[in-house]
């Protein structure tokens, strides 16, 4: 098994170190142990944020070159063992080996992006004379690294996600403490492999295995600490906010995302590409299908589809080429999910499809009729769920997807551009595909939401732009 090469250890400002306790890290699957990694204390977070003022400064001076070469080197490391990337995400987590290796690739273009916005990170010249008194003044800004960046990562996307924090903060000259999701910190410790691998410089990165409030509240409390980038869950998210104080914050939160499939739309398409999108990863997925808002002259056409297709998902064993859709991530999380699904059932909402559950594996489920009051309706189910809705019209869809405390995506399916272009107006999400689902992206593109989705923008040059300052520079020249 891959982490062997770690060793049970967790990289420690650049260092392979043990500690006493240990956290066993379970196949979902099966509840198999496959490796154990410290259970870092708060001293030995203390110890990684005290290596890191170090690292800050060792990152500040590296040059642009540099910074480049090495994250292309660690996307050549990760391009180079796939297979035991993909084999380390698919074991620790819940991805099918298909959905897997796709991550692994997403990986490689998030760093190799993070490299070539390293070269990106612009200033601007400044006309101070533009106020009168300044004509003798010239000058500009330029963006400098904050110093140290923490790093909280979720379990869904072990990799991709945690490289989208460490890329740009290396690519901007940051040092990065990354603390990874407790259960899925196998391929955190690969991403820092690759990293040792291409010659990071010590104390730059560290990847401190852990549970989350225990050394996540020293990180997050630090004053060295001058960014917290955080991706998870609402209740994780707002812990941090008030616990962080006056250091800068970017939140990757939850949502429950809409879809709208208007009687003009191409149905096999919107059919197929909803389907993906809401069980991708067994839906524990941010940009998850969760809604879908159907035209009513549609929506028995819409639904026989759509329940057809879901009913050919294959669920089984994650490590097979032949499986579509593997477990979740614990018992726990799919019994939460069976529980929300049976709230609403027993409340009217009618089972479509599904419904079942086998340990961690719950079968992809889809319902309609569910009412509002249910909590399905309004939170993120996080599993392989989604609710179909008939609508009248597109005006009724807009409003009803916009009633809930989340907008990170949207997806529309339509072919009459007013209709798009109103959808795009009104719609509150930080992101609205149009004949796509709401689980389309790429990792260049602006990534976050509106309301309780989050605060700021990932996607690598604007996780830079979140990771690095201003600084003004101004000449006053001699009178000539
Ligand atoms: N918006 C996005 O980009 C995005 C991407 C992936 C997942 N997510 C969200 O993440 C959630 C699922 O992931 P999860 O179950 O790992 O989330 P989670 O909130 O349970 O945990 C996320 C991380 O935070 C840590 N953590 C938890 N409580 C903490 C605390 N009090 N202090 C410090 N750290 C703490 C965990 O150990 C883990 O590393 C879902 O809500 C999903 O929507 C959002
Ligand atoms: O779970 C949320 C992820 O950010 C979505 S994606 O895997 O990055 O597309």
């Amino acid at each position: 098994m891959t982490a062997q090469l770690t060793g049970q250890k967790m990289f420690l400002a650049g260092n392979w170190v043990k500690c006493d306790r240990m956290i066993e890290v379970r196949d979902p699957q099966d509840n198999s142990i496959i490796d154990t990694v410290p259970a870092a204390s708060a001293e030995d977070m203390m110890t990684c944020i005290e290596e890191a003022k170090e690292g800050a400064k060792i990152a500040a001076s590296m040059p642009v070159h540099e910074r480049m070469q090495i994250i292309n080197a660690a996307a050549d490391y990760i391009e180079k063992h796939t297979e035991k990337y993909a084999r380390t995400i698919t074991r620790e987590g819940s991805k099918t080996i298909r959905e897997a290796t796709k991550e692994v690739a997403r990986c490689i273009q998030t760093l190799r992006i993070s490299a070539e916005e390293a070269r990106r990170i612009h200033g601007e010249t400044i006309p101070f004379d533009q106020m009168p008194g300044s004509e003798n003044r010239v000058g500009y800004y330029y963006r400098f690294p904050i110093g140290i960046i923490g790093a909280i990562t979720p379990f869904n996307d072990p990799l991709n996600l945690v490289a989208h924090k460490v890329g740009p903060a290396i690519a901007s000259g940051n040092a990065i403490i990354v603390k990874p999701a407790t259960v899925t910190p196998l391929s955190a410790l690969l991403l820092a492999e690759a990293f040792a691998e291409a010659g990071l410089p010590s104390k730059v990165l560290s990847v401190i295995t852990g549970y989350g409030n225990e050394i996540g509240d020293v990180l997050v409390t630090h004053p060295a600490i001058r960014m917290i980038s955080f991706t998870g869950g609402l209740e994780a998210g707002e812990e941090i906010a008030r616990k962080a104080g006056l250091k800068k914050l970017s939140m990757e939160l939850g949502s429950n995302s809409p879809v709208i499939v208007l009687e003009d739309a191409d149905l096999e398409d919107a059919v197929e590409s909803t389907v993906s999108g809401a069980f991708w990863a067994a839906g524990q997925n941010c940009l998850g299908v969760q809604r879908i808002y159907v035209q009513e002259s549609i929506m028995g056409a819409f639904q026989q589809a759509f329940v057809h297709c879901t009913k050919q998902y294959q669920v089984g064993d994650k490590q097979s080429e032949l499986t579509d859709m593997g477990p979740l991530i614990s018992e726990k999380e799919a019994i939460r999910v069976e529980n929300m699904v049976n709230e609403a059932i027993g409340k009217g909402a009618v089972l479509l499809t599904g419904g079942e559950r086998n340990g961690a594996f719950y079968s992809p489920t889809v319902l309609t009729n569910v009412p509002d009051h249910c909590v399905i309706a309004k939170e993120e189910i996080f599993g392989p769920v989604v609710l179909l809705y008939a609508v009248a019209d597109l005006d009724s869809a807009i409003q009803k997807s916009n009633d809930v405390d989340y907008g990170l995506q949207a997806g529309v399916f339509t072919n009459d551009v007013r209709k798009a272009y109103k959808a795009i107006a009104k719609m509150d999400v930080g992101g609205i595909m149009i004949n796509d689902s709401s689980d389309y992206r790429i990792d260049a593109m602006p990534f976050g939401g509106t309301k309780k989705s989050g605060l700021g923008r990932e996607g690598i040059k604007f996780a830079i732009e979140e990771m690095t300052e201003q600084k003004v520079v101004c000449f006053k020249l001699s009178s000539c």
